[in-house]
């Protein structure tokens, strides 16, 4: 059995919230962001050490949030950098040396699932590096510079990638040594490793497993855990 460290990304800005809000630690049916992530990390099996990277200004919110979870594995909480690139980076650099994977997961996504956390293991034992993914619901359109459509791009190979990702450590550690310092351009990790010419693989991920960016999706995590919540008390 591997032992698995989780980074999750919680140091970003907000900024497409559009409002002076935190959305890390957003209150979600009365629980923080960061909360219902560290929950499903708690449930999930196969998960041994986790790092948390935040903001100057959520750090100590978050530091309570693993304090209150007694039941986590290991936790402990670090500063990020100005991208998310880099706070991954410096989450991964304060996992102990004895992982075999790391898993990468957003604080944006509360509505990962214990499941999505252990497939994506599973999925990274067998292929070295996996992401989760959904088929593109939408057609999608490639523009020019004034928003014309150039071209209507085939979906059926389209995926959109989500996280948890999860990779053998050694093989991510090469892809940060091959990148060097300027991660700029890097969207996700599965990025990276592509572009050290890692082959990554796709696990099936889930439409409910949405990424916070706008307001909107501040509406539609809550319904989704009321429901959930709903469910459980059935
Ligand atoms: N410097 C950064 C930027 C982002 N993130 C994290 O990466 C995830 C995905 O990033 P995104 O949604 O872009 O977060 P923000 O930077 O907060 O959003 P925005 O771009 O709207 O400011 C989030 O969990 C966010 O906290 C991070 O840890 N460090
Ligand atoms: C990693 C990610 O969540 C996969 O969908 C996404 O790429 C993060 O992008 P963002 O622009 O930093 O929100």
């Amino acid at each position: 059995m591997s032992r698995c460290g989780a980074v999750i990304a919680a140091a970003g800005r907000s900024q497409r919230m559009g409002a002076a809000l935190d959305k890390t630690v957003w209150p979600l049916a009365g629980r923080p962001v960061i909360g219902w992530v560290l929950d499903a990390f708690a449930a999930a099996r196969g998960i041994d050490e986790i790092v948390v990277v935040a903001s100057p200004d959520n750090l100590e919110a978050v530091r309570r949030e693993i304090a209150a979870r007694p039941e986590l594995p290991p936790a402990t909480a670090c500063l990020g950098g100005a991208t998310r690139a880099e706070s991954v980076a410096a989450g991964v650099a304060r996992l102990s040396p004895d992982v075999d994977l790391v898993m990468i997961h957003d604080a944006a996504r509360p509505l990962v699932t214990p499941e999505l956390i252990e497939n994506g293991i599973a999925a990274a034992e067998r292929w070295g590096a996996a992401v989760a993914a959904v088929p593109v619901a939408d057609t999608i359109k490639q523009v020019g510079p004034d928003g014309e459509i150039v071209a209507t791009l085939p979906r059926d190979d389209l995926r959109a990638a989500q996280t948890p990702q999860v990779f053998r450590r050694d093989w991510l550690l090469s892809a940060y040594a091959d990148v060097g310092d300027d991660l700029s351009a890097f969207t996700d990790e599965a990025s990276l490793l592509e572009r050290a010419g890692r082959v990554v693989h796709v696990y099936p991920g889930s439409y409910e497993n949405l990424k916070l960016t706008t307001p909107a999706d501040l509406a539609l995590a809550e319904a989704i855990v009321r429901r959930r919540l709903d469910e459980v008390v059935r």
